[in-house]
């Protein structure tokens, strides 16, 4: 996308009518049910945090919505005019693996993700300077030429997504690292991601596992253990007394300790 594109998108407000609907929604593999009967509807300018212990199926779902894994039931993008069409989806992954010490730069990595032309013949100033606008949009402008092995977890995690938002995604798929970034690190993710959802027009879904911030950041939570247990706001779900039977006692003797709304809790993963 050049830069003008980009600003244009900036300047395109959602809608709120666009949709993504999963339906009867599931994944088998090797016979055995990953995830299954899943019911969900998401509105774009909403950012969803998709919740749940360690091996509830959170990437599954993802994968699958991306198209990588097979699934069962309806997956369904209808826009403002209650049209079916085929989304653009942009992803973030939880993790990417490439050497460390390989002399790729982020705008190296950028050329070998969007076009076909050789990165040894350099690049002219027009892909530079879009490159440069992509990052400026997720506050990255100063990583164009850095190493990727010289990054942050924090500092990666916003180019990938620089790169998930090109071109402009109708849904927005991400999977929160579990571990690598320190609390101010998710804190301006989630800012970031949160402002995304404001001023693009589209609907996030992020994997997380910190509750906390999500209580914070999130329209609707979706707590997924191999289906959808509890949906629906952040207040209403963390409120929910089945929630925190579900969840165990660890997680209520903490919140009771603390005297903690449920809205603050600690990461989940610390806890359970
Ligand atoms: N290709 C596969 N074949 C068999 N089992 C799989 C496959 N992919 C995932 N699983 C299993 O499905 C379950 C869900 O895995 P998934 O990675 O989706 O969970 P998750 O909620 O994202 O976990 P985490 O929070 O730890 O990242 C796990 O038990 C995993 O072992």
């Amino acid at each position: 996308m050049t830069s003008t594109g980009i600003i244009e998108q900036l300047n395109r407000k959602s809608c709120g009518l666009c949709c993504t609907k999963l339906k009867n929604f599931g994944v088998t593999v090797g016979g055995k049910k990953i995830i299954h009967d899943i019911d969900i509807h998401i509105h774009c300018g909403e950012l969803t945090a998709l919740i749940g212990p360690n091996g509830a199926g959170k990437t599954t779902l993802l994968k699958a919505i991306l198209g990588e894994i097979r699934y069962t039931g309806e997956l369904l993008f209808l826009d403002a005019d209650n049209c079916r069409r085929n989304p653009v989806v942009g992803y973030v992954p939880q993790k990417i693996d490439f050497d460390a010490s390989a002399p790729i730069s982020v705008l190296d990595l950028f050329a070998a993700s969007m076009s076909a032309w050789p990165v040894f013949l350099g690049y002219s100033r027009r892909f530079r300077e879009d490159v440069a606008a992509s990052l400026t949009g997720v506050n990255a402008e100063h990583l164009l030429d850095r190493r990727l092995g010289e990054l942050s977890g924090g500092e990666l995690q916003r180019v990938l997504l620089a790169m998930a938002l090109n071109p402009n995604p109708d849904l927005l798929l991400l999977d929160e690292p579990i571990s690598g970034i320190d609390v101010r690190g998710r804190e301006l993710f989630y800012e970031l991601v949160s402002n995304l959802r404001q001023n693009y027009d589209l609907s996030i879904i992020l994997v997380s596992h910190d509750w906390s911030l999500m209580s914070q950041y999130a329209d609707r939570i979706v707590f997924l253990d191999r289906t959808v247990q509890f949906c629906g706001k952040p207040d209403e779900v963390f409120a929910n007394e089945n929630l925190l039977r579900y969840c165990g006692p660890v997680l209520i003797n903490s919140i009771n300790q603390n005297r903690l709304k449920p809205k603050i809790f600690s990461r989940y993963g610390d806890l359970v």
